[in-house]
């Protein structure tokens, strides 16, 4: 009788699969399922395949991967492209709309009554670690509540107003610091700007300040180091061996260079220290020592880990953001001295050493060139979708001649560099044109409604009333103290001009840099 064939082992079936055969036949295997895919994402049978767009966007991410990965952060603008060809809803990959239309805002955009989570592929640009367990970081509508709930109080407006004096000292400091240095020459104001946020934020989170305002010299500082985490931010969201590297990038932080081993010290060392500090000081310990003890953070959300994640993102939300749109104005102010004579006739009869936020908000030229540089340089410059989970949205264009179904669970999102140049709302929108937020010379409000600088509704910025009080003292001194005295030194609107993004604009050269000589 024959003998019945040797059923095949584990060492036989990897052998075989490893062989030059083998391995060929299972790429041959993949690249037919990702032509499968590819197929049904452009079919009439995928739920998104009646919106416009490319062809080749639809079909793969390869497409988003190719501009935002390969060419670093160049998607922003195919996608404007997409909606100059298309019109104001597109398809710009195989799962996800973008919107043009500002006045869609707060359907995208809901408030915490309707449901908005956020999206994974998106939020995978943040990486691993401590910051992919923040409130920013938070898929679900519904634990996001509980994380950004927890926090919100420590950042309204009646908590900031309690807080002005001491951005006030920080802000004279920074410029008696200016001052101080004239002689030293030029220097880049973003980088001041850069210290005085990140020492604001850390002394009201954690207590005291990171030491930047009072180090000699303006470099490095929080943004310097944290640069190489947005470099590797679409890296992270388009390779998910990427993502899994940096899971034990701690371990590896040594040898990977000098910024990839500050960002991670930061992230795991420098930050867990500041509040571990602030919890066993509680009297001088503030956000964090109070968060701990609140009873609206559940204990297992409370872990050194979480803590962390949020008091870095803290820092790498409230720096570089402010900063950047205080950047701008000096900017405009030292190029256009029209707009500086005319803000300075707006804050005539105030006194710089007894500056006040609620005054200041109240001079409209004022209000006005804060709301254009947030146009022109809104803190975050790349796209930030929702999905409304249980509905359906229904846009409609602006004629009325259209209408689109947005089925419930489609990732949708905008960008603000390029809603905010939306040419029938912003005419002549590359122009910085204070003017265009005043009517009858005082602040049009219901156009600073339809900004998204600060995102809006359950996921909108946290720090937002912080921010403007960051802005309107410091914009006030600047204008006071040290552009009377300041030109501009090699610098032109190039410098400060939207180029790419690196999740924050990003400038042909690289980061926004405003360099000013002090007389
Ligand atoms: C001009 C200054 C600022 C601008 C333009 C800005 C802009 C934004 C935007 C657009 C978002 C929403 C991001 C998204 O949709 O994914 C956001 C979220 C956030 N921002 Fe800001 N920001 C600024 C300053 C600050 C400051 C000073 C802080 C300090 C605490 C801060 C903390 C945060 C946090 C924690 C979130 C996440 C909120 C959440 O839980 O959903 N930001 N910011």
């Amino acid at each position: 009788m024959d003998a019945l064939p040797r059923p095949a082992s584990i060492t036989d079936i990897l052998r075989d699969a490893l062989s030059l055969r083998g391995l060929t036949t299972l790429a041959l295997l993949w690249i037919a399922y990702c032509v499968a895919v590819a197929l049904y994402n452009i079919s009439p049978f995928h739920p998104l395949s009646r919106f416009p767009g490319p062809k080749i966007a639809a079909a793969t991410y390869l497409y988003e991967a190719y501009y935002d990965w390969i060419l670093v952060g160049r998607y922003g603008k195919v996608i404007k492209h997409m909606h100059d060809k298309y019109g104001p809803i597109v398809r710009i990959n195989p799962d996800e709309l973008h919107c043009s239309d500002l006045y869609f805002t707060d359907e995208i955009y809901a408030g915490p009554g309707r449901i908005r989570d956020k999206w994974q592929h998106q939020l995978n640009t943040g990486g691993a670690g401590p910051v992919s367990v923040t409130g920013f970081s938070t898929v679900p509508h519904e634990l996001h509540r509980i994380r950004k709930g927890a926090l919100s109080r420590f950042f309204s407006r009646n908590q900031m107003l309690k807080l002005e004096a001491e951005v006030l000292d920080m802000a004279q400091m920074v410029a008696d610091k200016m001052l101080a240095s004239a002689a030293k020459g030029p220097f880049d104001v973003k980088e001041a700007f850069n210290c005085f946020t990140a020492d604001v934020i850390s002394q009201y989170a954690f207590g005291e300040p990171m030491g930047f305002v009072a180090q000699e010299g303006w470099e490095p500082n929080f943004a310097t180091w944290v640069k190489s985490f947005f470099r590797s931010a679409y890296m992270m969201r388009h390779n998910v061996l990427g993502r899994k590297l940096a899971q034990i990038m701690p371990l590896m932080a040594d040898y990977l260079g000098e910024d990839v081993k500050r960002v991670m010290r930061q992230m795991n060392v420098v930050i867990p220290g500041y509040i571990r500090a602030a919890i066993n000081n509680p009297d001088k310990g503030r956000v964090f020592a109070e968060l701990v003890q609140s009873n609206l953070l559940p204990e297992e959300e409370k872990t050194m880990y979480r803590l962390s994640g949020e008091g870095f993102n803290f820092l790498l939300a409230g720096t570089e953001t402010t900063a950047a749109t205080l950047t701008v104005i000096t900017y405009y102010l030292l190029a256009k001295p029209e707009v500086y004579k005319r803000l300075m006739k707006d804050l005539d009869g105030m006194d710089p050493a007894k500056l006040k936020w609620t005054e200041l908000e109240q001079r409209p030229y004022l209000w006005a060139v804060v709301h254009e540089a947030l146009r022109v340089m809104p803190g975050v410059s790349h796209r930030s979708a929702r999905i409304a989970r249980d509905e359906d949205l229904v846009y409609r264009t602006r004629d009325g001649k259209k209408e689109w179904v947005i089925p419930r669970g489609t990732p949708i999102g905008m960008t603000s560099m390029i809603n905010h140049w939306d040419p029938e709302l912003f005419p002549n929108p590359d122009d910085f044109v204070p003017e265009r937020w005043l009517v009858d010379g005082q602040p049009n409000y219901k156009l600073q409604k339809i900004l998204i600088a600060f995102g809006k509704g359950s996921r909108s910025c946290i720090g937002e009333n912080l921010a403007y009080c960051e802005v309107y003292l410091m914009a006030a001194i600047m204008a006071f103290r040290i552009l009377p005295r300041a030109q501009l030194h090699e610098t032109s609107v190039e410098d400060i001009s939207y180029d790419h993004d690196l999740i924050v604009v990003q400038t042909k050269k690289g980061s926004i840099s405003v360099r000013i000589k002090i007389n």
